[in-house]
C-alpha cells in the first residue's frame, strides 16, 4: 500500500543526478535557468510587490540568485543584489552578466533571498559571513533560502555556524536534500517548496513518505481476517492499555492484552487474556505481537520478551523491550520485527548490536541490517530504516507529541498495521503517518488518550 514518492538525495547523489541531465544534453546554464525561474515564481508570490534583496555567493547557488533577481526585476519587483563574492563558475558568471538591475552593499528591505551557498558548502561561513547573513535576515521582514540556508551542511543536516537565521521559506532545487527533513537543520527551513528541474528516478538515500492509501474492510471481512494483535503486557499494564486502545482504532480486527495484572478500569472492547503467556502465545490465529509498553525491566519481563520473540510471528518491540533485548533473542526468526526506539533507546540498541559509528542514516541502516529489524527512530524527524536498505523520513509531526504516552500510542498503531498484514516497512510508515496526522487533528495540548481519540479521523482521511 505504501506508495513511495519524493526522493531525498545526498549532495553527491544530487551532483550525479545533475550530471545525468547534462549527459543527456542539458547544460548547467539551462538547469540554472529552470531552477532560478521556478524559484522566482515562488518568491514573486511571496514578495507581492515588496522590495527584494538577493545575497549571492561564488558558485552556482549565487548564479541562481542572479537568475532570480533578473526574473523578479523584469516582472517589476524592486530588487537589489548584494554580491558577497565574484561569481566563479561559468554559469554564475553568465547569470551575473544577464542581470540588469541594481547592486547594493548593505540593504534593508522586505524580502531577503539567501543565495550565498547551497549544496556546495564545504566549511562553516566564519564570523564575518555569518554576521552578514544574520544582519540581513534581521533587517528584512521575510527570509527565503535558495536550495539550502547558507551555512548548512546538508548530508548531516548540520548548521556549521552558531545562531544562523531561521527562514520563512526554503526553496529546494531539483530534489529534496537530507537537511530539508532532518534535525537540527530542518528547523531552520520554514515552509519547504520544491522546484523540479527534470531529475527523474535517481539514486537516493531516503524517501519522504506520503499519506498512506488505506482501504475499507472487504465485504466478507471478519475480525480474524482483519488481523489478531496481542499486546504482551508487563509490570505497568496502563501503557499496554494505551497501546491497545490505539491499536483498536488502527485497522486490526481483534486486539487482546496478554496480562495477568490488568488495570481495574478497562475499555469494554479490549479482551484480556490472563492465562500463562506461553499458553496465550500458542494461539495460531495471532497475526502480530507487540511488546514493550509497560513491560518493566525485571527478570520476569525479560522472560516474557524472550517467549514473545521466540514465536515466529511479526512482532513490534518498543520501550522496555528495547532495553532488555539482546541479539540472541532474535536468532532463527523469519517473521519481521519492528523496533520503535526514542533517542535514548536507540543509543542502547546501537550498543547492544555493536553498531559502528557513522552518519545518522548510515548508522540506522547498520542497525537495521545487524538486527534484521525495521527501525523507527522516533523524534521530531522520525526516520524509518529497513534491513533491505530502504530509508523513509516522515514529514514533520506536531511538537505537541512531546508528551508522555504518545510513544505507546505509536507502538499500538504500527502493531495494528502489522497485524492487518502489511509489510514491516509499510506498517511503520503508515503508522508514523497516522500518528502525526492524529496529532494534527488533536490540535494543541493533547494527552496521549486524546491522541488515541483522534486516530479515527486520521484513518478516515486515508480512505
Ligand atoms: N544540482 C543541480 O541540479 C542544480 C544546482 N544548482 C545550484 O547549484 C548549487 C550548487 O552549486 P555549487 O556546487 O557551485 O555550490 P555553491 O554555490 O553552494 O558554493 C560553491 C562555492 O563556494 C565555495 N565555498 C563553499 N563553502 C564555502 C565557505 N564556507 N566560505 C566560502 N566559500 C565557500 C566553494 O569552494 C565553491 O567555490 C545548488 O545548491 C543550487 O543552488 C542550480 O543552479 C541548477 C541545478
Ligand atoms: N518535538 C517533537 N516533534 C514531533 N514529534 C515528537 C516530538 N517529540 C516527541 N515526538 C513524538 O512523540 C512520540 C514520543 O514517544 P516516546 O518518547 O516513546 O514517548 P513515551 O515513552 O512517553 O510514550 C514519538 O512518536 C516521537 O516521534
Amino acid at each position: 500500500m505504501h506508495r513511495p514518492v519524493d526522493p531525498i538525495l545526498t549532495v553527491a547523489q544530487m551532483r550525479a543526478a545533475e550530471q545525468t541531465l547534462i549527459d543527456s544534453g542539458e547544460t548547467v546554464w539551462t538547469l540554472m535557468q529552470r531552477a532560478g525561474h521556478g524559484a522566482a515564481d515562488i518568491i514573486w508570490r511571496i514578495c507581492a510587490g515588496r522590495s527584494v534583496t538577493v545575497l549571492t555567493g561564488p558558485g552556482n547557488n549565487g548564479g541562481d540568485g542572479y537568475v532570480i533577481a533578473e526574473s523578479l526585476r523584469r516582472r517589476g519587483a524592486p530588487v537589489k543584489v548584494i554580491a558577497a563574492f565574484d561569481p566563479k563558475t561559468e554559469a554564475a558568471q553568465q547569470a551575473r552578466a544577464e542581470y540588469q538591475g541594481e547592486f547594493a552593499e548593505g540593504a534593508e528591505g522586505e524580502v531577503f533571498v539567501d543565495s550565498l551557498f547551497g549544496s556546495g558548502l564545504t566549511r562553516g561561513l566564519g564570523t564575518e559571513l555569518a554576521d552578514r547573513v544574520r544582519h540581513l535576515a534581521a533587517r528584512h521582514r521575510l527570509c527565503v533560502a535558495i536550495d539550502l540556508p547558507s551555512g548548512v551542511e546538508s548530508d548531516h543536516a548540520a548548521p556549521l555556524d552558531p545562531d544562523l537565521p531561521h527562514y520563512d521559506c526554503t526553496i529546494s532545487l531539483g530534489a529534496w536534500k537530507c537537511a530539508h527533513w532532518m534535525m537540527p537543520a530542518m528547523e531552520m527551513m520554514g515552509r519547504r517548496e520544491l522546484v523540479p528541474i527534470g531529475i527523474g528516478e535517481t539514486e537516493h538515500v531516503a524517501r519522504l513518505f506520503p499519506k498512506p492509501e488505506l482501504t475499507v474492510p472487504s465485504r466478507n471481512a471478519h475480525k480474524y481476517s482483519r488481523g489478531l494483535l496481542a499486546l504482551v503486557g508487563g509490570e505497568m499494564p496502563g501503557a499496554g492499555v494505551l497501546a491497545a486502545q490505539a491499536a483498536m482504532r488502527s485497522g486490526a480486527g481483534y486486539v487482546k492484552l496478554f496480562s495477568d495484572t490488568p488495570p481495574s478500569s478497562l475499555p469494554a472492547e479490549l479482551v484480556i487474556d490472563r492465562s500463562d503467556l506461553d499458553e496465550a502465545l500458542d494461539d495460531h490465529r495471532l497475526s502480530a505481537l507487540a511488546i514493550g509498553p509497560g513491560l518493566g525491566r525485571s527478570g520476569r519481563s525479560r522472560n516474557r520478551l524472550a517467549a514473545t520473540l521466540g514465536r515466529d510471528v511479526p512482532t513490534l518491540c518498543d520501550a522496555d523491550a528495547l532495553v532488555l533485548l539482546r541479539p540472541a533473542m532474535l536468532e532463527g526468526r523469519k517473521s519481521p520485527v519492528i523496533f520503535t526506539p526514542h533517542a535514548g533507546e536507540l543509543d542502547r540498541l546501537f550498543t547492544s548490536f555493536d553498531t559502528p559509528e557513522g552518519g545518522r542514516l548510515e548508522r540506522l541502516l547498520s542497525l537495521a541490517r545487524a538486527s534484521g529489524a525495521v527501525i523507527v527512530a522516533k523524534g521530531p524527524d522520525t526516520i524509518v530504516a529497513a534491513p533491505d536498505g530502504r530509508v523513509a523520513i516522515s514529514p514533520p509531526a506536531p511538537s505537541w507529541l512531546s508528551v508522555a504516552g504518545t510513544g505507546d500510542v505509536l507502538a499500538g498503531i504500527i502493531a495494528s498495521r502489522l497485524a492487518t498484514g502489511c509489510s514491516a516497512m509499510d506498517a511503520a510508515c503508515q503508522g508514523v503517518w497516522l500518528h502525526g496526522e492524529a496529532a494534527c487533528q488533536a490540535g494543541a495540548v493533547f494527552t496521549a488518550g486524546e491522541l488515541v481519540s483522534a486516530i479515527r479521523s486520521a484513518y478516515a482521511a486515508c480512505l
